[in-house]
Order: structure tokens, then C-alpha cells, then sequence
């Protein structure tokens, strides 16, 4: 059996091998499949550390998280039968393979090797661990996972932290206990100390008095600190949910949507995990102190507890008769400050454009409109709810000192009530009305709540792009496309934006794709990203229907170029490696000298680790494409789409890029979709499209000869140019004439 530490330093295997091995091994352990071709990448990556690991077992969509664990904590793992993997130092790693009863020893097990399993104690374990572990599990049922998100579903989520809130239910009801006791002692020493002089009763009480405040200050520590360990754990939990949910939604989606309003619709779910968390948990806390006080104050006094009910029914009538109305216009509030947020979100947006155009004052009116209807549905809320809570004052007010004035008239009526006694009721009434009232307000929250969560569920229960789960086949893919009698047509759009497109493509060609504006060239480049599926016909790569292929492989095969390229924030080289595990630097660099973005980059002060920012500001245009194009074909992608990612550089730029475009294509199908023509005519075959129609298909030559769509594209583009440069020509001759 090797020794742990041989695992990371063995010669003959690449270095990561052991943690590749360990994750595929950890992956089949919950039922996971893991990409070949991302473990291949893997093996041959730098290093392969904790957040590399995490992130392909959820490509492969387990659920992997990297922890730093005690002996502890291990020995429990091992125990539960876990799947963990330990990273070890050197780049190795070790499967957790149990534990020795007495807890003294771990068996670990070499994932490169079939050899039985070795015990290490904690001395030796921290000689070559370096104490971070992998645990993966497996994927939640499909069920649970494509399961609606609504208010089941929420408190479904808050309940997986029941513990906590049980812990926190005991510590309120021992609290509420040691709550009587104040009022109590009040009573003793109106009735008993003050009347009888009675200075050890008072010495007593007094020391009672103390340790329940102790205790009282103490449970309300924990319980504060539960509350709020709970909400975070939850709240953690929802934003992981929604951010999922948003990744698996359709382009589509957010196409039509503005992104302030998804943005803005997401971020109710705070509001409703808040309610959950708090004002509903709490009205639920201090319903259940009743189960203590309600019996302490018909011990009290029986009938003056009937009054303090009777005036809380009172309270809770006037809040459910407003209710309807109240629910109306908070749903207007919620409208209106989502249409606020959909201009917001578009300013901010669209800035370049706004400033560029001198938008300001047609957005700043925008933004004052909807806002004065904002404050406007905000005040008629506001002044419906101000009925409700005049009317209930003076109810509540009653309960606080009228049952006083009551008492004190029943007690000179004769009733048998003392002062103190009185005092005491006093004392509790209060806390036994206050959360019967907040019950009932409860009402009024559970309206905004429900309108926040059919807000939120408009994005969380949209149909995701495939069915949770599905994963496809994972053909090693060579480039070979083919249409076959496809038409699509775009949700809602009057006529087809593809009719029945044939076409075939062999691997390795260099494909150009033409047409008028509206032709349907960027749609061939959709569906061959997988972008929409709802498509009639076949498309196909190398044979295979491409719904068959596993999204994700297929686009990790696919390299693409827009005419608008986000960039994110991060340094040069992070951008082209666009989070790709397993990509080298020298991958990297070959990336950036093949989109001929290395002269450049080097120019740069920080070269290949300078800042750019997001949508980076601090790059050309021309510059920015480079780098688009080298993160497209870092990992060497069979194939590649260059939809119009030519068309907004200047001469210079394009021409360096349509330079390394024949270069870029070698070995691999490229579909490059131009206006320009003079850029396709080294393309292998140029497809011409009409209407949503192949028009014509071949080279450019012959196109020329026999497409009457092509040569007039051509000849328009040809006399625009021969135009430009008789201006060229034309222009310092005048300015010699002068
Ligand atoms: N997301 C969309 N929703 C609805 N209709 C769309 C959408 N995208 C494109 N279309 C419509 O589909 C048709 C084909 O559009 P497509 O973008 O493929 O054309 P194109 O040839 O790439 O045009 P251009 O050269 O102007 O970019 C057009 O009529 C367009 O209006």
C-alpha cells in the first residue's frame, strides 16, 4: 500500500490524477455522471483545488461542498458512511473510507489504486492533509428540485430548520414562566410587604426577582441568536435556490423580460422569507406564551380576562373587515414599484445609450412619473391602514387601563379582588393582548406576502431550459452540422423566422451565413447553441439531434463570438479562461496569439492580469472582440459561431481579425454570420438565407455567378466601398484645390 504523500508526488501520473479519480469515484458513490471530457481537462489542469472540484460536481449537477472539518467531524462523516474526499498537500488526494470504532484512527484509501484501506490517526493525518474535504451528494429528487416554489414550498424550507426553532420555542416558553413571576411579585409585595412590613418576604423576593431576570436576560440571548443563526441558514439557502432557478431559465426569458423587473421580482423572495422568519415567527412565539398567561390571568381575575378577550375579538373584527381593501391596494404598491424598478434597472442599463443620445430629461421624466405613482398607491395604502389602527387605539388603549378603572370598580363594588392582584392583571393583560392584535395583523402582512410571492413566482416557476436532470448523450463532437427540413418560429412572432432550412456541412468547413436583415442567420446560430428547442425538423451534429446532446457538453464544444461580447469583472487572464477548470495559462496565451489579442495584452501595464471592469469600460471595441475571441476558442471547440463579430470594428481591428480568422479555423467547422461579404470570400461554402429560406448554398464564386440575392448584396456592398473611396481620393485633391 502507498503512503498517502506518494499519491501527490508519484512521477508516472499527471498530478491531479488522484483528485480527478477521487471526485469520479465520489460522483458514482451518489449516482453522478461525470463529463469525460471535463475530467480530461482536469487532469491536465495546474492544479485542481477545492472550488474547481466543487464546481464540476455541480455541472454534473451533485451536490458538492468543500469543508475544513475537525477529527471530529471527520470521524462523524466517516461514520455516516459519506462520501468524502480529503485534499491532500502535493496536489493528491485520499477517500474517507470509515473510521476505527473507538474513534483513535481514519481508513483512508488511495483512489488510484484497488489496494485495501489504511488506518492514520490525527498526528499523522495532519503530516499530508491539507485539511480541506469534499463531500458530495447526491442530487435532490427531481421532484423536489422542479418542485413550484410557493408558500408550501417556503415553509417547507423554514421547517428543515425546525430544531432550531424548537430550541427557540422552549427557551420562549420557559421565558414566558419566568415572565409571570414579575407581576407576581408585584402583587406579594403590594399585598403582603407593604401591608404587613414584611422584611424578609421583601429580602426573598428580591433575590427571586434577580435570578429570573439573569435567566430572562440569558434565554433571551440564545434566543436572539437561534432566531437569527435560523434566518441566516435559510436565507442562504433561498439565494442558492434562486440563483439556480435563474441559470436553468431560458434566454427567451430574459429577452423579453426587462432585467429590472426579473431583478426587482426576485428579490421579493427577502421580503417573504422575512415575514416567515420574523413577524410571522414571532406572533407564533408570543401566541404560544398564552398557553402560560391566559390560565395566570383567569387565575387572576376570570372576569376581567373575558373583557381583555372580549376587547382583542373587538380589535381583530375591525382588522378582517379592512382587510379585502387593504389587500387591493397593497397588490397596486406592488405594481407600481415594479415598474419604478423596470425603468431603473433599463437607466442604468442602457447608460451609454442615455447619455449618448441625451436621454436624461425623457428618463428623468420616466422615473418621475413612475415614482409619483408609486408615492401615490404608497399614501392610499397608508391612509386605508390609518382606519384600522385609529379605531384599535383606543380598544388597545382600554385593555392597558381600562380594565384598571374596571378592577377598581368591582373592587369597591365589593369584589373580592386585591390591589395587588389588580396591579398584577394589569401588568399581564397587555402581553396577552398583544399578540391575539398582531395575529390579526398578520391578516394585513399575509396580503403583501402573497403579493410578493406571485411576483417572485413569475421568474422562480418559469420552465427551465431542459428538464432538471436530463443529461443528454456527450458525443466527442468533430463539427459536422446539418439542418434538416427545420422550421422555428419565435414564441408570439407573427411568421417563422425559419422555414424549412436544409443544409449540410462536413466538419472542419468554414461556413459563411448571408442574408437581408431579418433573414434568419442569428436564428441558426440560436439553434445551434440549443438556445430554443421548440423547433419542427431535425438539426443535428455529427448525426445526433442536438436535443439528444447534454446542454452543457454541447456548449462547452461550441465557441462563440457576438457582436456585443460581455466581458466580466476580473483580470485578462480569468476573462479568457471564463472559469473553465482545467485550463492552463499556456492555453491561455495560445488563446489570446490566435485571436491576435497578444500584442495587446502585453502592452498592457499588468499584461495578462490587468483589471477590466464590467463591460469594460478600459478596453477598445476591437480589443474587446479579441479577447471575446479568445475565450471562445480557449478550449479548442469543435466548432465555432462568429455571429457579426466583425461588423462593429473598426477597418484595422477587423482586418487583424479576419486575419486569424483562417488560422482560428483550422481543424474545426466555423460559422461565421457577416454582413460583410468581402470577409466570406475565403469560406469553404456561404449559406444564403432569404426570408427564413435557403436561398442558394456554395462557394463564392459560384454564387456570384448564379444567386441573384448574393451578387446584389454584393455589388450594393461593392459600390458602397468603390464610393467610399472615390471620397478617399476625391477629398485631398479638393484640399489642394482651395
Ligand atoms: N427573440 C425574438 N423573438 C421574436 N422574434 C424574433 C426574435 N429574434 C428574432 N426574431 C425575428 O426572427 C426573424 C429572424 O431574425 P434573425 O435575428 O435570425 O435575423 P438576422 O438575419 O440575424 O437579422 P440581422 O441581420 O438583422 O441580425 C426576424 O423576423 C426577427 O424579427
Amino acid at each position: 500500500m502507498d503512503e498517502p504523500n506518494s499519491l501527490a508526488d508519484d512521477s508516472n501520473t499527471p498530478i491531479n490524477s488522484a483528485r480527478v479519480a477521487a471526485l469520479r469515484i465520489l460522483a458514482q458513490h451518489v449516482g453522478g455522471d461525470l463529463d469525460p471530457q471535463l475530467l480530461r481537462l482536469l487532469s491536465a489542469a495546474p492544479e485542481v483545488d477545492a472550488p474547481t472540484l466543487v464546481r464540476c460536481a455541480s455541472d454534473a449537477g451533485l451536490r458538492a461542498r468543500a469543508l475544513r472539518p475537525s477529527w471530529r467531524d471527520l470521524i462523524r462523516l466517516a461514520s455516516a458512511g459519506a462520501p468524502v474526499m480529503l485534499l491532500l498537500k502535493g496536489g493528491g488526494a485520499a477517500l474517507l473510507e470509515g473510521a476505527i470504532e473507538d474513534g483513535t484512527a481514519l481508513l483512508l484509501r488511495d483512489p488510484l489504486s484497488s489496494a485495501a484501506a489504511f488506518a492514520v490517526d490525527t498526528y499523522r493525518l495532519q503530516e499530508f492533509w491539507l485539511g480541506v474535504a469534499i463531500v458530495v451528494r447526491p442530487r435532490r429528487g427531481q421532484a423536489m428540485e422542479d418542485a413550484p416554489f410557493n408558500m408550501r414550498w417556503l415553509i417547507g424550507e423554514v421547517l428543515r430548520e425546525r430544531c432550531v426553532f424548537r430550541d427557540i420555542g422552549i427557551a420562549t416558553l420557559i421565558m414566558s414562566a419566568l415572565g409571570l413571576a414579575t407581576p407576581l411579585a408585584f402583587m406579594a409585595i403590594t399585598d403582603r410587604v407593604l401591608v404587613y412590613h414584611s422584611w424578609p418576604t421583601l429580602t426573598l423576593l428580591s433575590l427571586g426577582l434577580i435570578v429570573v431576570f439573569l435567566h430572562e436576560t440569558l434565554l433571551g440571548y440564545a434566543q436572539r441568536h437561534l432566531l437569527a443563526v435560523a434566518a441566516a441558514r435559510i436565507d442562504a439557502r433561498l439565494n442558492l435556490f434562486v440563483m439556480a432557478r435563474l441559470l436553468r431559465l431560458p434566454l427567451d426569458f430574459f429577452e423579453k423580460n426587462p432585467s429590472g423587473e426579473i431583478t426587482h421580482r426576485v428579490f421579493q423572495v427577502n421580503r417573504i422569507r422575512e415575514f416567515l422568519t420574523g413577524q410571522l415567527f414571532r406572533t407564533f412565539l408570543d401566541l404560544s406564551t398564552l398557553v402560560l398567561l391566559l390560565p395566570g390571568l383567569f387565575f387572576l381575575h376570570a372576569g376581567l380576562t373575558w373583557l381583555v378577550l372580549g376587547c382583542t375579538g373587538a380589535i381583530a373584527l375591525i382588522m378582517l373587515t379592512f382587510l379585502p381593501a387593504i389587500n387591493r391596494a397593497t397588490s397596486r404598491v406592488v405594481v407600481a414599484e415594479t415598474a419604478k424598478s423596470i425603468v431603473l434597472g433599463e437607466t442604468v442599463h442602457g447608460m451609454r445609450t442615455v447619455k449618448a443620445l441625451a436621454l436624461e430629461p425623457r428618463q428623468a421624466d420616466d422615473w418621475n412619473e413612475r415614482v409619483a405613482l408609486a408615492t401615490q398607491r404608497r399614501l392610499e395604502l397608508a391612509h386605508l391602514a390609518n382606519w384600522p389602527q385609529t379605531l384599535i387605539q383606543p380598544i388597545e388603549r382600554f385593555i392597558q387601563v381600562g380594565t384598571m378603572a374596571v378592577g377598581a370598580y368591582l373592587a369597591l363594588a365589593g369584589d373580592s379582588a386585591s390591589i395587588g392582584t389588580l396591579m398584577a392583571f394589569a401588568m399581564l393583560s397587555g402581553r396577552v393582548a398583544a399578540p391575539l392584535i398582531a395575529l390579526a395583523g398578520l391578516q394585513q402582512a399575509q396580503g403583501e406576502v402573497r403579493a410578493a410571492l406571485a411576483e417572485a413566482s413569475m421568474v422562480l416557476n418559469q420552465e427551465p431550459e431542459r428538464p432538471t436532470g436530463a443529461v443528454g448523450m456527450r458525443p466527442k463532437l468533430q463539427g459536422h452540422l446539418t439542418f434538416e427540413e427545420v422550421s422555428f418560429r419565435y414564441p408570439g412572432a407573427q411568421s417563422a423566422a425559419l422555414d424549412r432550412v436544409s443544409f449540410d456541412v462536413p466538419a472542419g468547413t468554414l461556413l459563411g451565413v448571408v442574408g437581408r436583415s431579418g433573414s434568419g442567420k442569428s436564428t441558426v446560430t440560436r439553434l445551434l447553441q440549443g438556445l430554443n428547442c421548440g423547433y419542427a425538423g431535425m438539426v443535428k451534429i455529427d448525426g445526433v439531434e442536438l436535443r439528444e446532446i447534454d446542454l452543457p457538453h454541447l456548449r462547452r464544444n461550441l465557441g462563440i463570438v457576438l457582436q456585443d461580447n460581455f466581458l466580466f469583472r476580473g483580470s485578462i487572464r480569468e476573462n479568457i479562461a471564463a472559469g473553465r477548470p482545467g485550463i492552463t495559462f499556456e492555453r491561455i496565451i495560445r488563446a489570446a496569439r490566435l485571436a491576435g489579442a497578444e500584442e495587446f495584452i502585453e502592452r498592457l501595464p499588468g499584461g495578462y492580469e490587468t483589471f477590466i471592469q464590467e463591460g469594460s469600460p478600459n478596453l477598445s471595441g476591437g480589443q474587446r472582440q479579441r479577447l471575446a475571441i479568445a475565450r471562445a476558442i480557449v478550449t479548442d471547440p469543435a466548432v465555432m459561431i462568429l455571429d457579426e463579430a466583425t461588423s462593429a470594428l473598426d477597418p484595422e481591428s477587423e482586418a487583424i481579425v479576419n486575419a486569424n480568422l483562417l488560422r482560428i479555423a483550422r481543424g474545426r467547422t466555423v460559422v461565421v454570420v457577416s454582413h460583410r461579404l468581402s470577409s466570406l470570400v475565403d469560406a469553404d461554402a456561404i449559406l444564403v438565407l432569404d426570408r427564413g429560406q435557403v436561398v442558394d448554398y456554395g462557394p463564392h464564386e459560384d454564387l456570384l455567378r448564379r444567386c441573384t440575392i448574393y451578387r446584389t448584396l454584393w455589388q450594393q456592398q461593392n459600390r458602397t466601398a468603390q464610393a467610399k473611396r472615390l471620397i478617399d481620393v476625391a477629398h485631398p485633391a479638393a484640399i489642394a484645390g482651395q
